[in-house]
């Protein structure tokens, strides 16, 4: 059987091997016979060969949606009305966009430009016009110049012409143009390089240049930070509302051109979508991802994104997860057109189960739960029971008067992995959170979010690809209620590395003492990023950049840590904060030294503002900002070394070492020269004077692996992966005055030491701050 499809799509010109290749997919096997055959009606056995690759063509690309047309669609290539892909491309096109109105012979002829004839002459005068207007950049880039986009003008001139001609042609005239390659023109071209920030005092912490021209891509003309949609631009290419049936996959019926015309008629045309998250846990960085998505996606358009709890767990839900998920949601800056749960249509969805059993599409089943589980579970012996019996029993669930695990509705279709008759509803005798004890039954994921969201229009229903599975079952659910059906869109979960996500394992860390609670800074969940100080616009930054790509993501975490320095770089004061202070005795301070100095907010861009800090003859340094010797590459201060105080314009030399009974160093005494009266210091270092005594926490990842939750990277299992040395506790940090009263949650840039963030565990007398994030500056070269 495999061989005679093997042997007859070798005989309209594919390879053997191609041809064997074919034959595996049932679907173009079945496919391009029927075309073969249509076609050797058509044109005879003998144009096989002229004809097959376009025939190839519609085997594997039409689409099922106006599969209806092959007849059509293979007497035009047998009659070399259409000779070309391109060609044929438009006739889908067409058809797909006429799907619903009669056929109309000569607007599609038009469209597929049948009869249109292209001369090799009419080729090179297009050609020879695109050339002549390019010339000068031609000249000037000679082969390294991007030629595309004449391909596309030429194309718009010659719209049917045959793409490999004009490729040739074009590479004929550029060749005459430029002559032929030199060394030069086949090196590859270097990329251009950002400028290097030079050394001076004002560039070396902050502002960087790249980070500079990277923050350009996020910070928009007018100054503001732009959100996941302007950074998406036209990057999703989704169906437009009520051309649902344009999209692959999606599975029409009689009701359907009716249905989508009454849908858009309540929408007018507006994109709805949905993020409906289980109220069974703190949101995480996977779902910003999936926030971003359907908020973002609306915002973009024009449309409204609901916040709907899918909330038809009843003993998983709390209270504390409805508020905070509605926060994080707020958080990212996104606002719920409307708040609704699946709950609110429990009514509803059990008048659609009844519907369901009288079409008799779904039927009451009393296997055990454990019996369906796996795959190659048998076939119920109730699924050919009366509609009547079902019904009944289905009432009597509803009513309490079967116990729970007795029985469950199934429907009557199956999974895309093969699984049978999903479960609809299942009985549970647990009051609901919010419908009390009114219900006893409550649907299934795969009966209640579909119709939730036919309930609620949505236009596309994004979510993750593992439920790629169920859509089957979504489309045949809303299909045979006939009932609007909307599309279903998956894309890739985000994951980072160095951590657990999912909720359990989060619980179980809390309750083994290895972090505080689901806020914890060194987590994913949103409110761990929070506390921790990331800004929400890096995280919709970071989704935005992730999105683009449709595939699953594991992202470093150094590309999160970037773009919280994107934002932050732009968006955090500067203040000076040492971690590890080291007393400095300034000796005699030069005349007229002030008492404050003027410091500014971002010394990149003095006209944002500044404060003032005290500054005096006792100063704090970093501790390792002092050497007692060193070698040439250890430029701030030692023995031998001066240094400059940043902001002061003073030079500090050391006269005297003090040490404590360990040998350690406990103090410096320095004299002091203004830095205009003195050789300029190879380094200016941070300091502070008269500083507020605050608490700094520094995190590093919590576990030791990337994958903590593999096993084949850790067999011990994730809790034996932890870091112990994740969070590092520093009680005696001294900062600038300039941070004292601010509120939990600002964040500042410590001047050569990172951003930080207000904890919510600060009182008024201690300030206590998270590392954000280190600046981004190998430490050795400050
Ligand atoms: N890692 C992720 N990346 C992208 N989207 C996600 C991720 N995790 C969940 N989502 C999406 O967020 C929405 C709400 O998720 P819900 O809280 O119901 O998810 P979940 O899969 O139970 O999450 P968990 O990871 O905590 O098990 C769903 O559309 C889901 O597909
Ligand atoms: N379709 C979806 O987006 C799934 C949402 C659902 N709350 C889940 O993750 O289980």
């Amino acid at each position: 059987m495999a061989d005679k499809a093997v042997d007859l799509f070798v005989s309209i010109g594919l390879t053997e091997q191609k041809a064997k290749e074919t034959s595996k997919n049932a679907q173009v096997t079945e496919n391009l016979t029927q075309a073969i055959k249509l076609a050797d009606d058509f044109a005879g056995v003998g144009a096989r060969k002229e004809i097959g690759k376009l025939l190839y063509n519609v085997a594997t690309k039409l689409k099922p949606q106006i599969k209806n047309h092959m007849n059509l669609l293979v007497q035009y290539i047998s009659s070399k009305k259409i000779t070309s892909e391109d060609q044929l491309n438009a006739a889908y096109s067409f058809l797909l966009h006429n799907i619903d109105s009669d056929f109309d012979a000569k607007a599609f002829e038009d469209v597929c430009g049948v009869g249109v004839v292209v001369t090799s002459e009419d080729i090179e005068n297009a050609v020879e016009e695109v050339v002549k207007k390019h010339k000068d950049g031609l000249q000037s880039k000679r082969y390294h110049y991007n030629t595309g986009p004449m391909l596309g003008e030429i194309k718009s001139k010659i719209r049917w012409a045959d793409g490999k001609a004009v490729k040739h042609e074009l590479d004929m005239q550029i060749l005459d143009l430029l002559g032929p390659k030199t060394e030069a023109d086949r090196e590859k071209p270097q990329k251009q390089k950002a400028p290097k920030a030079t050394k001076t005092e004002s560039t070396k912490t902050e502002n960087n240049a790249s980070s500079a021209a990277a923050a350009d891509s996020i910070i928009s003309s007018d100054g503001h930070l732009k959100g996941f949609a302007e950074v998406m631009g036209d990057a999703l290419k989704f169906h437009k509302p009520g051309e649902n049936y344009k999209t692959d996959g999606y599975v029409i019926v009689p009701t359907t051109m009716d249905s989508l015309q009454k849908h858009l008629k309540r929408t007018g045309g507006k994109v709805f979508t949905r993020f409906p998250p289980e109220p069974n846990g703190i949101l995480h960085i996977g779902h910003a991802k999936a926030i971003n998505f359907n908020f973002g996606y609306a915002r973009a358009t024009g449309g409204h994104c609901y916040l709907r709890y899918d909330d038809t767990n009843p003993e998983k839900e709390e209270e504390k997860f409805f508020v905070a998920i509605k926060e994080m949601v707020e958080w990212l800056g996104y606002k719920p057109y409307k708040v609704t749960h699946a709950s609110d249509n429990f009514g509803k969805l059990y008048e659609c189960a009844v519907q369901l059993i009288q079409k008799g599409h779904a039927y009451v089943c009393h296997m055990p739960a454990d019996a369906l589980k796996g795959f190659n579970v048998p076939d119920s012996p109730w699924r050919d029971r009366p509609i009547h019996e079902s019904l009944q029993l289905f009432e009597d669930m509803k009513r309490g008067k079967i116990n729970e695990g007795e029985a469950t509705l199934r429907m009557k279709t199956t999974l895309e992995e093969g699984k049978k008759d999903p479960v609809a509803y299942r009985i549970k005798f647990t009051p609901h959170h919010r419908t009390g004890d009114e219900w006893c039954i409550y649907p299934t994921y795969d009966f209640t979010h579909c119709l939730c969201d036919s309930f609620e229009d949505i236009t596309h229903s994004m979510c993750t690809k593992e439920f790629q599975s169920r859509r089957s079952s979504y489309y045949w659910l809303c299909n045979v209620l006939e009932r609007y059906c909307p599309v279903q869109w998956e894309y890739g979960r985000l994951n980072l590395g160095y951590t657990v996500m999912s909720k359990r394992k989060i619980a179980k860390l809390i309750s083994e003492g290895i972090v505080r609670d689901w806020d914890d800074p060194r987590l994913f969940t949103l409110t761990a990023l929070r506390r921790r100080g990331f800004p929400p616009e890096a995280i919709n930054y970071l989704c935005a950049k992730v999105g683009v790509t449709m595939a699953k993501t594991c992202t470093d975490m150094s590309m999160l840590e970037s773009c919280v320095r994107e934002v932050l770089n732009v968006s955090a004061k500067r203040a000076m904060a040492v971690l590890r202070p080291l007393k400095v005795v300034i000796s005699s301070l030069p005349p007229n030294t002030p008492k404050e100095l003027p410091v500014p907010d971002f010394p990149a861009d003095e006209s944002r503002g500044s404060h003032t800090i005290p500054f005096g003859s006792t100063i704090y340094i970093e501790q390792d900002d002092f050497r007692e010797s060193a070698d040439k590459s250890f430029y701030r201060l030692t023995k031998d070394h001066p240094v400059g105080l940043r902001y002061a314009g003073l030079v500090i030399t050391v006269e005297k070492i003090i040490k404590d009974s360990l040998g350690k160093v406990s103090e410096l005494q320095v004299s002091c020269k203004k830095a205009s009266e003195t050789e300029k210091p190879k380094a200016f270092i941070h300091w502070v004077a008269d500083p507020l005594i605050c608490e700094v926490r520094l995190y590093e990842q919590l576990f030791k692996h990337k994958n903590p939750e593999d096993s084949s990277e850790v067999p011990g299992g994730y809790l034996s992966d932890i870091n112990h040395e994740s969070l590092e506790v520093l009680p005696t940090a001294m900062a600038d005055r300039s941070v004292a009263s601010a509120p939990v949650y600002t964040k500042f840039q410590f001047e050569r030491n990172g951003y930080f963030s207000v904890d919510p565990d600060s009182t008024p007398q201690k300030l206590i701050f998270n590392r954000t994030v280190t600046l981004k500056e190998d430490p050795g070269k400050k």
